[in-house]
């Protein structure tokens, strides 16, 4: 039997996952790692703790492997998008990793707004400039961190330093370079243009390589260390919603995700580069090659339920936080909750939105609030369904991945508000999948990653939409697609008291 190792360099924790070759998950190890976050609207990882966890993993993976470590062929990547890592002329790591979910930079987006032009950065990007993308930040140190800036040497993306320090190469692929704001997405080469109008040097830019392609081979230090073999092959992987869909199965046009994890995401297969959304979803280089994807995120999906858990539940896993959940009436028994604890991206692109709950009565308990946020964070990808099924797509049948996939009372809720079809698959981790399979194909075991597919993804359950139910929850999110516009200059009122 031969194996593949799939890495997803979460936001929350790595997760690696040992595949063998008909596709099955032998062996799944997680390490969670925590989020700096110094100042409202700050979010920072050390990219020191993504190594020490990651080979933490992989040496507790190899320890439970009882086979022969030189069969496992492959290894590839899934990562957290757009967070910045800058390395010096040493690639040494010169501060914190600035992350997706960081919103400091509104001022740095005007700027690029101002010098490029949000019509320029649409057609050469695909992408309108907001905070979470990496070019904002980049400018964010140039501005206040000029001395770390002039050290600058490469930026790299989360899952890309972690490879360089397994294999001492450095690369970027296509689908995560396409997070930067810094590619030309359908012309697959970082843009001149750009770099000279926002005033970055392109040359901090890395080689670009397609996500199944091989890299190299492990470090001698890297193996020895976890007991892998320095024979295995390394191949460079693809952004985590990219890697997602290749793990869901997200190959050809019609296909739609979920991703629950700490953001969340709804996504849809684009064989085209020249489609327009007037950048009101992200439109992205798949991980597949030459193909692409268009999609809607929710800046705090699984980390509205990780908030509320660890702030009111802290002792209790999320099995026992959500057991109830079916037991609770559909609305929560009026109560309305909107995801917006870390600002929004879509449909409102808004750093300083904040989140609520509209209409909290003394019969309230607490799994009222904890359905209402679950509903709250449904809803707020339903937006995303809504602007897709507005341009023409069909959105009948959605994969869905991610850690919200594991409960049950979810994924039914999911296709009641979606009013679509939920397809479980027998892992929900789409990411990590998606990177063996990128593995499993650069590694040669397949022709296409279609062919892989048929191999590795399995069906486990099916959700269908309850028309009663769909009723319910269509006259509920006319009322939660409100609350955005009636709560906004509340919110502006309330800056000036954050920390
Ligand atoms: N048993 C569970 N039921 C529902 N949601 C869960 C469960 N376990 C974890 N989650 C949610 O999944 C999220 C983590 O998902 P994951 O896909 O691992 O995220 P990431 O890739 O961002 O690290 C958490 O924020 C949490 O809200
Ligand atoms: O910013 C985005 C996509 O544009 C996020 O989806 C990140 O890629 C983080 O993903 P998770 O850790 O939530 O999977």
């Amino acid at each position: 039997m031969k194996y593949v190792i799939g890495v997803d360099l979460g936001t929350s924790a790595v997760k690696v996952l040992l595949i063998n070759q008909n596709g099955r998950v032998c062996l799944e190890v997680s390490r969670s790692y925590p989020l700096i976050q110094e100042k409202a609207g700050y979010s920072e990882q050390n990219p020191e703790h993504w190594v020490e966890k990651t080979e933490e993993a992989l040496t507790e993976l190899v320890q439970q492997f009882d086979d022969d470590v030189e069969k496992i062929e492959g290894i590839s990547y899934s990562g957290q998008m757009h967070g910045l890592v800058l390395l010096n002329r040493d690639k040494n790591v010169l501060r914190n990793a600035i992350l997706w979910n960081d919103t400091r930079t509104t001022r740095q987006c005007e700027k690029m707004n101002e010098w490029v032009g949000n019509k320029k950065l649409l057609d050469i990007t695909k992408n309108p400039a907001l905070e979470g993308f990496t070019l904002p930040k980049m400018l964010w140190v140039k501005e206040y961190e000029p001395e770390i800036y002039q050290q600058a040497d490469v930026f790299l993306l989360p899952k890309d330093y972690l490879r360089f320090r397994m294999t001492n190469t450095i690369h970027m692929d296509y689908s995560d370079a396409a997070g930067t704001l810094l590619l030309n997405v359908g012309d697959k080469e970082w843009s001149q243009d750009i770099c000279e109008q926002v005033g970055v040097h392109k040359s901090l830019c890395p080689p670009l390589i397609e996500s199944h392609e091989c890299v190299g081979r492990l470090t001698e230090a890297f193996a020895q260390r976890t007991g892998l073999s320095k024979k295995t092959k390394v191949f460079a992987g693809g952004a985590d919603n990219a890697c997602g869909a290749i793990g869901s199965g997200i190959i050809s046009t019609g296909k739609t995700m979920c991703s629950m994890g700490t953001s969340g995401v709804l996504l849809s297969y684009e064989e085209s580069k020249t489609l327009d959304f007037e950048g009101k979803v992200h439109y992205f280089n798949h991980a597949k090659k030459n193909a692409y994807y268009t999609m809607g995120v929710t800046l705090a999906a699984g980390y509205s339920l990780t908030w509320f858990k660890d702030t009111f539940a802290a002792d209790e896993d999320f099995a026992s936080l959500l057991r109830d959940m079916d037991q609770v009436p559909i609305g929560a028994n009026g109560l309305l909750f909107t995801p917006y604890i870390a600002g929004e991206r879509t449909p409102h692109a808004d750093a300083n939105i904040r989140g609520s709950f509209i209409g909290v009565s003394s019969h309230h308990e607490r799994k009222h609030f904890v359905r209402s946020v679950l509903e709250g964070i449904t809803f707020s990808l339903a937006e995303s369904v809504e602007i897709f099924r507005d341009n023409g797509k069909k959105v009948d049948t959605i994969v869905s991945i991610g850690g919200g996939a594991k409960n049950e009372v979810w994924l039914q809720m999911q296709a009641d508000i979606f009013d679509a079809e939920i397809v479980k698959l027998s892992s929900e981790q789409g990411p990590g999948m998606g990177a063996g399979m990128l593995a499993a194909y650069g590694a040669g075991w397949y022709s296409s990653l279609e062919e892989c597919t048929d191999v590795f993804l399995e069906v486990a359950n099916r959700y269908y939409p309850q028309r009663e139910n769909v009723k319910k929850y269509q006259k509920l999110f006319r009322l939660y697609k409100q609350v955005y516009n009636q709560t906004q200059e509340l919110n502006e009122g309330l800056q000036a008291f954050r920390m």
